[in-house]
């Protein structure tokens, strides 16, 4: 089936049996199919190294589907219909022998080949090379790439010079899968097609800004990866800096990916660095230790299965810093994320500036100032806290707070978000890339990542612990708390 508006692509899936591509990718590819939004000529070639034939790994993918779409979005005939759609190739990866079974495959159509390299990065540059080598790629070709992008600036370079010398930047889509949320994208919406937003966008209007990231998951069997990464690096290098960029850019002069990329670099550019007295006022890593996790004990970060029981490796990150422009000097923007926290919860508070002229009770003057919460997951929604009088004939002119709520769920009941990946999916179809993040992007968020980790290694500045379960180190809340300010936890 297709809309009409999806061209047809054969994607080439490297690591077809790894964790990301059973959890996320088929069910991602499945709704496309079964909304309509995939042409029918779209085909998917499954690669990994296992010994399978077609019908094994058709079973594996629809054992994934099956636990991971719910009954009431699968019909068997939706589902031999994706499953149609795959085929295997047992290959290893770093070898060229058996690369030219997937020109084979792909055969003369006029369908742009899209490598999807769902495998880590140091894998990126040997893949492309042996594509390359082996004639398996033309000008149409695409690929699609993960994150994250090395482990510093230098190994970014280095991967992202091995995939370059192979695919122009035109057909490189890397991954920042918080770009792909609904909710992500609508800030655009929320920024620039509101006036009454768009119009104190700025430093005189805004007095600090909060991007909260909370995760209640744990390391859980991922630790090899996780302890060379640490949070800095697997959430703020990316995730984070993408959140903050969105809020803090400038209106681009269009929705053309380079448009909105120019602006989010100009945001990463701008970003003040934690260094000198600042990596001890202005940020605070912590790991978690044993503690309550969805009403169950849970083990710490040095308990989990095959961890070593000296690492430092943070776990939760919390940091004030700036952005150094026009539009936003003096503007403190703060940012936290943690495993292990009480909650899975992904917010952005906007606090708007108090009014400067103030008429009503003095004692109230502290609650006198509007929020905009902008609620990512769960419960997807917008909320502007704004101030009204106290109802009754006994409260003369006090002052309340309330929302303005906006949930989605609640306002546009019949419309399914979609997960990330399907958007994602969907814009690498179409070759849209304004969703994916640019070379340059990379480099100076790294940059900034960069600066900091040298400060902790150079201070000798070990992690502080917190239980798991709870909101991390007290000393994140002070760190806030020093300003005169608290992390905002009501919607
Ligand atoms: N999992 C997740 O939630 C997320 C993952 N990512 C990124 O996505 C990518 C994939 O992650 P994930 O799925 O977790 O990783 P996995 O290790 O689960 O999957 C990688 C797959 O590639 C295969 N593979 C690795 N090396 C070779 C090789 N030389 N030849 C053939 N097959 C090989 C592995 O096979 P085998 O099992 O046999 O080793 C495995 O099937 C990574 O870049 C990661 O950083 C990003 C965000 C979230
Ligand atoms: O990229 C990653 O993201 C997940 C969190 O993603 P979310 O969509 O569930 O918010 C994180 O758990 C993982 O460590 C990281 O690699």
């Amino acid at each position: 089936m297709s809309d009409g508006t999806t061209p047809a692509v054969d994607v080439a899936l490297f690591g077809a049996l790894g964790d990301l591509a059973l959890r996320k990718l088929y069910v991602a590819l499945y709704h496309l199919d079964r909304e309509g939004l995939m042409h029918e000529e779209t085909r998917i070639l499954g690669l990994a190294r296992q010994e399978y034939d077609i019908d094994a790994f058709r079973a594996r993918v629809r054992d994934a589907l099956e636990s991971r779409v719910p009954g009431d979005e699968r019909t068997e005939e939706t589902l031999t219909r994706f499953l149609d759609r795959l085929a295997y190739i047992q290959l290893e990866f770093d070898a060229t022998e058996g690369y030219r079974q997937i020109s084979q495959w792909h055969g003369h159509n006029s369908h742009p080949l899209t490598v999807y390299l769902s495998v880590p990065a140091r894998l990126y540059g040997e893949i492309c090379s042996n594509l390359s080598q082996t004639g398996c790629l033309d000008s149409e070709s695409r690929v699609v790439v993960e994150k994250p992008i090395g482990y510093d600036l230098e190994s970014s370079r280095e991967i992202n010079d091995a995939i370059g010398a192979v695919f122009d930047e035109s057909r490189i889509y890397r991954i920042d899968h918080y770009l792909g949320k609904e909710t992500v994208q609508n800030l655009l919406a929320l920024r620039f097609a509101n006036p009454l937003f768009g119009n104190q966008w700025n430093q005189n209007q805004i007095s600090h800004v909060e991007i909260t990231v909370a995760e209640t998951v744990g390391i859980e069997g991922r630790w090899g990866y996780f302890d060379q990464a640490g949070q800095l690096r697997d959430m703020v290098q990316n995730h984070l800096m993408q959140l903050l960029c969105m809020i803090a850019m400038d209106p681009p002069s269009n929705l053309d990916a380079d448009s909105i990329r120019d602006e989010k670099v100009k945001v990463l550019k701008a970003l003040r660095p934690i260094e000198g007295e600042r990596l001890n006022t202005d940020v605070v890593r912590g790991q978690y230790v044993a503690g309550t996790s969805g009403g169950k004990q849970v083990p710490g970060y040095l308990e989990e299965e095959g961890a070593n029981t000296d690492s430092r490796t943070e776990t939760f990150v919390a940091f004030k810093t700036e952005v150094s422009n026009w539009r936003w000097a003096g503007v403190p923007f703060y940012l936290r994320t943690g495993k292990r926290m009480p909650e899975k919860l992904s917010q952005i508070v906007i606090h708007f500036r108090q009014q400067s002229h103030y008429i009503f009770d003095p004692d109230q003057r502290g609650m006198a100032s509007n929020k905009l919460i902008i609620r990512l997951q769960p419960d997807e929604g917008i909320a502007l806290q704004v101030l009204t009088k106290d109802s009754g004939l006994d409260k003369g002119m006090r002052l309340r707070t309330g929302p303005l709520h906006l949930d989605f769920h609640q306002a546009f009941p019949s419309t399914r978000i979609p997960d990330a990946y399907e958007r994602l999916l969907l814009e690498v179809m179409k070759g849209q890339q304004y969703l994916f993040v640019r070379r340059d992007e990379i480099e100076y968020a790294w940059r900034w990542v960069d600066t900091l980790i040298a400060g902790w290694e150079a201070r000798d500045m070990p992690p502080k612990r917190y239980p798991a379960g709870s909101w991390g180190p007290v000393s994140s809340i002070a760190m806030i708390t020093q300003d005169g300010r608290s992390w905002y936890e009501d919607y």
